[in-house]
């Protein structure tokens, strides 16, 4: 069955808002940077075709210097607007979709073929994120609608069953751990041995320690 795997990138001004409060803004465009470096390497392995879609050209730039396709954003869209077009554009060629965001650098760590297994016995994919999200979705493309957003995993897997689609939750660890607070930045540093985020983040000389304290992990600068 052929696969195209869609990456969707927020522009690198906007990347990561949440981690503003420990990450400078050019540090956060070269975590983005990195962790699409990890997850696009992860998936070429894999599949028939990565794409990527944006609405900003230096991302869109930045992707096809790392061999992958791309594809911009058209008109002002949210997430789930631009993902649809990604979709929409894969359904001439591909069977099959895997929306994969770029903020799982762990991805290579986990059995992706098994994944891909799964997508040829059942219509839908899904493996959830921490806090409820979705870290990856495959599906025949325009055979349901996306609601990334706010606990989009319980969302999706509703979606797709009032649609008839057979469904397999795809329970992985190292898929669930998406970046989006500095005690996420822990996870990929305890975790992420081999992966450019990881090494990006050694680079910027942050270290993590076991806390009893309200987080798990104490993320801070060894200088
Ligand atoms: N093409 C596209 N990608 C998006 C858009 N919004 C988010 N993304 C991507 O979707 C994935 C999940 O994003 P989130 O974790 O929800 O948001 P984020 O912008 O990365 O981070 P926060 O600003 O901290 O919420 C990431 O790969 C983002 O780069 C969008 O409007 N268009
Ligand atoms: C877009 C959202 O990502 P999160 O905010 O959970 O990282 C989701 O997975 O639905």
């Amino acid at each position: 069955m052929k696969t195209c795997a869609i990456i969707p990138v927020s522009r690198f001004a906007h990347a990561k808002t949440r981690l503003s409060p420990t990450l400078s803004p050019s540090e956060r465009e070269g975590l983005l940077r990195a962790m699409l470096m990890d997850v696009s390497e992860a998936l070429r392995r894999h599949v028939d075709r990565v794409l990527v879609i944006s609405a900003d050209a230096d991302v869109l730039e930045y992707a096809y210097s790392l061999g992958v396709d791309i594809l911009e954003e058209r008109g002002r869209k949210d997430l789930n607007g631009a993902l649809e077009q990604a979709a929409e554009f894969c359904i001439p060629e591909f069977e099959r979709v895997m929306i994969t965001p770029s903020d799982i650098p762990l991805i290579g760590k986990t059995d992706i073929t098994e994944l891909l297994h799964r997508a040829s016995h059942f219509d839908v994919v899904i493996a959830p994120a921490k806090g409820g999200g979705t870290n990856t979705l495959i599906f025949r493309p325009g055979s349901m609608r996306l609601r990334f957003g706010d606990c989009s995993f319980f969302e999706h897997v509703s979606e797709a069953e009032s649609r008839g689609l057979s469904v397999s939750v795809y329970d992985s660890f190292y898929l669930s751990l998406d970046v989006n607070t500095a005690e996420d930045l822990g996870e990929i540093i305890l975790h992420g041995e081999g992966t450019h985020a990881r090494e990006y983040l050694r680079k910027l000389s942050f270290i993590v320690r076991p806390s009893r304290g309200s987080d798990r992990l104490e993320v801070s600068r060894s200088f």
